[in-house]
C-alpha cells in the first residue's frame, strides 16, 4: 500500500438494478490519478453458485445464504485495496445494517464507505425488464425492497444517492462528489 496505512473500500450498495455495476466500472477512472492500480470488483461474481442458482430461479436469498458471501466480499475487497495502492471499489447490495456491521467486523482494519444508489421500486422495475443477460429479474424486486435498510444519518461512513431521473453521467458526478469526502483525491 502506498497511500494510507488502512485500506479503504468503497462499497456500492442498493437493491438489484440501481446501477451499481454501471457506476462502479466507470468510477475507477475518477480515482486513477491518485490510485493508478485501483480495481472495481463485481460483488455478484463472488456469490457461490448456489446463491446465483436461487436468484436465477426467483428465490430470494436468506441471511444464511448471504453470510459467507459477505465475508468473502469484505476479505476480497480488502485484499484488492492492500495490493493495489490502498483503495478498492466493489458492488455489493449490503441491504441490511447487520450485513454492513458484519463486513466491518470481518475486516476490522479496513475503512469501508457504503454508498447506496436508490430509486423507488417502479423505476428500478422498469430498468430490469429492459436489461438482458443477467440472472436477476424484476420479479425479485419486492423481496429486495423488503430487505433494504438504507443507512440512517447516525451510521458512519454511509451515504445515499437518489438516482431517480439522473442519467449515468449525473449519477457518476454525484457519487464522485460524495466519495471525495471519504477519499480526498
Ligand atoms: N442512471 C441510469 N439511468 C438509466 N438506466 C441506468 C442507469 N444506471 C444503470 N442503468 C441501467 O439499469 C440497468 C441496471 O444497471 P446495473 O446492472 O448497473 O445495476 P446493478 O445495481 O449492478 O444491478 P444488479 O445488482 O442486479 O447486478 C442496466 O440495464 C443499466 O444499463
Ligand atoms: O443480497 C442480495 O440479494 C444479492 O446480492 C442481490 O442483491 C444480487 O446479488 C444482485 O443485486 C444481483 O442482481
Amino acid at each position: 500500500m502506498t497511500n494510507s496505512a488502512r485500506p479503504k473500500v468503497i462499497v456500492l450498495g442498493g437493491t438489484a438494478g440501481t446501477g451499481k455495476s454501471t457506476i462502479g466500472e466507470r468510477l475507477v477512472k475518477f480515482f486513477q490519478d491518485k490510485y493508478p492500480e485501483i480495481q472495481f470488483l463485481e460483488g455478484d461474481r463472488i456469490h457461490p453458485p448456489e446463491n446465483v442458482a436461487k436468484m436465477a430461479h426467483g428465490i430470494p436469498l436468506t441471511d444464511d445464504d448471504r453470510w459467507g458471501w459477505l465475508a468473502d466480499v469484505a476479505k476480497i475487497s480488502t485484499a484488492s485495496a492492500e495490493e493495489h495502492g490502498g483503495l478498492a471499489i466493489i458492488s455489493c447490495s449490503s441491504l441490511k445494517k447487520k450485513y454492513r456491521d458484519f463486513m466491518r467486523e470481518k475486516s476490522p482494519n479496513t475503512d469501508f464507505f457504503f454508498l447506496f444508489l436508490y430509486a423507488d421500486m417502479r423505476v428500478i422495475a422498469h430498468r430490469l425488464t429492459q436489461r438482458e443477460g443477467h440472472f436477476m429479474k424484476a420479479n425479485m424486486l419486492e423481496s429486495q425492497f423488503k430487505d433494504l435498510e438504507l443507512p440512517n444519518s447516525d451510521e458512519p461512513n454511509c451515504h445515499v444517492v437518489d438516482v431517480d431521473g439522473k442519467d449515468v453521467e449525473q449519477v457518476l458526478q454525484h457519487t464522485y462528489e460524495d466519495l471525495c469526502k471519504f477519499v480526498p483525491n
